[in-house]
């Protein structure tokens, strides 16, 4: 059995990481850590790692007929013991140079642009949205990645194809929206709204395939559908607990302060894992308790 040191770290995200497995093939790897107000937070959220790879095999599996994707394996021996159930065997993409995001509800970045421009990535939108409008229909708003750290840049779809050729963000566009209102679509009718995504594309053998994690609550905003009410921030239905508790005096963090978060109690730890439990058995139907490591 292969162990995680066999394959070298080719990328780290605040929360992942990337591994070469061989000259096709990579291990995509989902720790624990939790990010929150930018911070990578001391203390982990057991199990997330599983619960979020989980998520993405089976949002891969629901619309694998929309689009093809990198995923090669969940469960297979290239995977390490260490990381069985939160590591997926990917094709090696080469990836295109575009954070590929999809909206349906005016939230963060895309309420900043609206107020100050009217218009999001150059779509211009109508009059009197505030944050967490329901936009009238979903739109594709693409950003350029930014250092680790800083928030990626929204830029324009020509912006793009002047870096990709003007087929390729043609493509990704298309597809973007394609999978991003399924994916609302069948977790709205669960219960949970899908504010919005971030794909990540890459070529291989000429074709666009789908990389990267998709619609996981890093990768997305998930809303609780009971608690939507445009006009203030939404509650996040994974990270609320976490907000609320580092934004309260019980936490003694100032948020304004730009120091690092304190650890969390493990209540709030124990609480966040439920609601990362409770977001993937509601939209997949699944047992999480049934998920592999
Ligand atoms: N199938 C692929 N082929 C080639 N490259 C990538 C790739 C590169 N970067 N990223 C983003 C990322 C994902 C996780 C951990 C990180 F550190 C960074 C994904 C993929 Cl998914």
């Amino acid at each position: 059995m292969a162990t995680l040191e066999d394959y070298p770290k080719i990328a780290a995200g605040k929360v992942r990481e990337l591994h070469a497995i061989d000259d096709d093939h990579l291990l995509l790897v989902a720790s624990d850590r939790i990010s929150a107000y930018d911070f990578v937070l001391d203390s982990p959220i057991p199990d997330k790692g599983r619960i979020l790879t989980a998520m993405s095999v089976f949002w891969f599996e629901l619309l694998g007929d929309l689009v093809p994707n990198h995923l090669v394996a969940w469960d297979d021996p290239r995977i390490p013991a260490e990381v069985r159930g939160r590591a997926l065997v990917v094709r090696r993409l080469d990836m295109l140079a575009v954070e590929a995001v999809a909206r349906g509800y005016l939230a963060g970045s895309g309420t900043l642009d609206y107020n100050r421009t009217g218009a999001v990535c150059g779509i211009t939108l109508p009059p009197g949205l505030v944050e967490g409008s329901k936009l009238p229909e979903s739109i594709y708003t693409p950003a350029t990645k930014a250092p680790l750290g800083e928030h990626d840049e929204n830029v324009t779809f020509d912006e793009i194809a002047e870096v990709i050729g003007t087929e390729h963000a043609t493509t990704v566009r298309e597809l973007t929206l394609a999978v991003y209102r399924r994916a609302a679509e069948h977790a709205a009718e669960r219960g949970i709204i899908l504010a919005d995504t971030k794909f990540e594309f890459g070529l291989l053998d000429g074709r666009i395939v789908l990389g990267d994690e998709v619609l996981t609550p890093d990768s997305s905003r998930y809303w609780p559908l009971e608690s939507y009410e445009p006009g203030r921030a939404q509650h996040s239905f994974d990270k609320q607990f976490v907000r609320d508790w580092l934004t309260s005096p019980a936490s003694g963090w100032d948020r304004a302060s730009n120091t690092a978060p304190p650890p969390l109690p493990d209540e709030v730890a124990q609480a966040t894992r439920g609601r990362y439990v409770q977001a993937y058995e509601q939209v997949t139907g699944r047992k999480f308790a049934d998920w592999i490591g």
